[in-house]
Order: C-alpha cells, then structure tokens, then sequence
C-alpha cells in the first residue's frame, strides 16, 4: 500500500472538482479519491488520508450515486462520513451481470484510455473502432497502443489501418516488454493523470502494465501458441500507482470488468464516429429506410458510388444493433420516438 503523503494533485486533483467545492465545505469537509470498492466498503486517500470507509451516502439517490474507484467524494473530517460524491468527468458502466436491471459502476474520472491491440492476429479494425465509440461517449481521451511490434514483419501495415479509421488518432506501436519503448506512453501516465486499458486478453495489457510500473506484480501468462490467444490471468480490481518521478506516478485503473465492457448508451459515441453514415440516413427518402431494397436510400446509393466502404457500413450496424441490445437491457424502457414515413 502508498504511503499517505500523496498530495491532492498527486492523486489527480484538478480544478474541474475544487470549482464543486464551496469555501463553507472546505471548512469541515476533505475531498478523497477511491483507489478501490468493496462490499459497503471504499479504501480511500487524500492529503494525509489513507483509509476505509463505509461507502454508504448520507442521501441516498439514483443508481449511479454509488462510489466508483477513481471517484472525489467529500469526506466530513469529523466523522468520515461521505458528503457526496463530486460530479464525473466521465463513468464507466455496464448492466450488471445476472442483472440487467441494475447497472455496474466500473470506473470514473479516467483522462485516457488505453486501446489496446497487437500487431498479429488480434488485429481488428473492427475491435478498434468499437472501443472508439465507447471512448467518444464515455467522453475519454483514447489511445490506441498497438502491441508486440518486435513480432511484426510490418508492422505499419498495422499502423496505416489504424490511421484509416480516424487520420487524427493518437497511435503508439511498442514492445510491451522493453521500458524504453514503452516509455512512448510516458506523458499520459505523467503525475495525476488517471489511465485505463481495454483490449482482449492476450494482447499485452498485464505485460504493458508491468512495464509501466516497473514491476510485474500484475500476472502475465504465455500466450497459446496455437491461435495466439491469452488466458484470464488478471485479477486485479482497483487503482495501481504507475512508476514515479519521470517514468510517471499516474495512475491506472484496471478492473476485469473495464477490459470486457460492451457498448450499451452508446448512441451519441456512434453517431460521432460514424457521423457521415448518419448524415447520409438523414437524405435517404423514407426516414425510417433499413438502407436494403428501398427506392432512393442514400446509403446504398453512396456504396455503390464508392463514397461509403461497404465494410465499414457493416460495422455500423453491427454496432448499433449490440447497441440497442445492451440499452434495452440496461433501461427499463426509453420513449423513442415511432415518428416515421415519408420525409416532406
Ligand atoms: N514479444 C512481445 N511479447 C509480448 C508483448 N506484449 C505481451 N507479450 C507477451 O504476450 C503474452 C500475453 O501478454 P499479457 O500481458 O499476459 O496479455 P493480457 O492482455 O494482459 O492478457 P489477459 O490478462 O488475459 O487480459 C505474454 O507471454 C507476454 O510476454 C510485446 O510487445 N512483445
Ligand atoms: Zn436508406
């Protein structure tokens, strides 16, 4: 465990959540950051603080008025009980498995995430740009990291279809296991800086993890020669300080359940990422047009004029059908608006 003497910028304080506090707070209150959730239970730290506390709120509210890891609460000095819990930058979370109805609070307030691939073949346009919708609508910084480089023959083939998908994507191609190339991955692990990482298993996160923390307390297990595929070898479900000083002193929130989420509210990450797929539905003729065999449908019309790939139109409704899927499962019911017909 971190020594206590971490202070509030060390743990990512920022002033998107000192503006939330009130000088009258101040007075009897302390902000604290949760470095894990347990069962009723939060293990915080703040200036001179390392603890646990119970995480029950004083007026308990909606189902996302729980305490995430990575969450600032305001803590009352005297008695530890939690104020409340100071608004998100962004939240992880996904429906609760065994319970649709009730949503899994997996992680808040990440600066960047970690997309992680590897160089063989793992590799899938596909994968990528899923967790870019993610990213767009948990309105997290992305990252793609493209691992085991060293094994590739040409590794910018790589790197180009990576570029494809958004010319501006902030792309790293490194070898998990050498520090001075993973080194690339520095400025965003800098101090306070919160990371998180998503990619299937076997790509190189516990291996990237390690390196970046200069240890390898994370378990990392050989790949099956065969098809390449890793084993569930990750256990770990809190915050983890990165390597210090120059090498970082960030922090990375890594819980089984961030590497495994699926879309679900999604929508407005969709429509950004495909936004010209969307811009072309709104001139199809028919506003409730499936874009298949109907007269005048722009989709079709710009796949066959070659200004949409029809692989990349796929993808969008891949997406948006596990979309609508996970919503329906996570809401009770949304009013969607049946409006449909012929466009005036
Ligand atoms: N050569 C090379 N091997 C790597 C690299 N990254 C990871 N590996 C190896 O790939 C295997 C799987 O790596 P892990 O780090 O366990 O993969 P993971 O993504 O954490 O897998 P899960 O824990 O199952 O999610 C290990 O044998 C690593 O040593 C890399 O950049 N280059
Ligand atoms: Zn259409």
């Amino acid at each position: 465990m971190e020594a206590s003497n971490l202070t509030l910028a060390e743990l990512g304080w920022r002033p998107f959540f000192s503006n939330q506090v009130s000088a009258e707070e101040s007075r009897w209150c302390c902000p604290v950051r949760v470095m894990a959730v347990h069962r009723g239970m939060v293990a915080i730290q703040g200036e001179g603080i390392d603890t646990s506390i119970s995480s029950v709120l004083a007026t308990p509210g909606g189902p996302e008025d729980r305490p995430a890891v990575g969450d600032w609460l305001l803590v009352d000095r005297e008695s530890q009980d939690v104020v409340r819990i100071l608004d998100r930058k962004n939240l992880f979370k996904r429906p609760q498995p065994g319970d649709d109805r009730r949503v899994q609070l997996i992680a808040a307030n990440v600066d960047t995430l970690f997309i992680v691939t590897s160089c063989n073949q793992d590799f899938s346009v596909a994968r990528i740009e899923r967790y870019l919708v993610l990213a767009r609508e948990v309105r997290v910084h992305p990252v793609v990291v493209l691992t085991k480089v060293d094994l590739a023959e040409a590794p910018e083939r790589f790197l180009g279809a990576v570029r494809g998908l958004q010319p501006e994507l902030e792309v790293e191609m490194i070898n998990g296991r050498d520090p001075s190339s993973v080194a690339r991955l520095a400025a965003r692990c800098a101090i306070g800086e919160t990371v998180a990482l998503l990619g299937s298993s076997g790509v190189g996160k516990s291996t990237m993890i390690n390196t970046l923390r200069g240890s390898d307390s994370i378990a990392t297990q050989a790949v099956r020669e065969a098809d390449g595929k890793g084993r569930h070898t990750t256990t770990v479900r809190e915050m983890h300080r990165l390597g210090r000083g120059a090498n970082g002193g960030g922090w990375l929130v890594d819980t089984p359940g961030m590497r495994e989420l699926q879309l679900s509210e999604a929508s407005s990450g969709l429509a950004e990422v495909f936004d010209d797929i969307v811009a072309l539905t709104l001139r199809c003729r028919f506003t409730n047009c499936t874009h298949g065999a109907e007269p005048e449908c722009a989709v079709q019309a710009a796949m066959l004029d070659g200004s949409l790939d029809a692989a990349r139109y796929e993808r969008w409704c891949r997406l948006t059908a596990e979309e609508t899927v996970n919503t329906g499962k996570m809401t009770t019911r949304h009013n969607r608006p049946g409006k449909s017909g012929r466009r005036n």
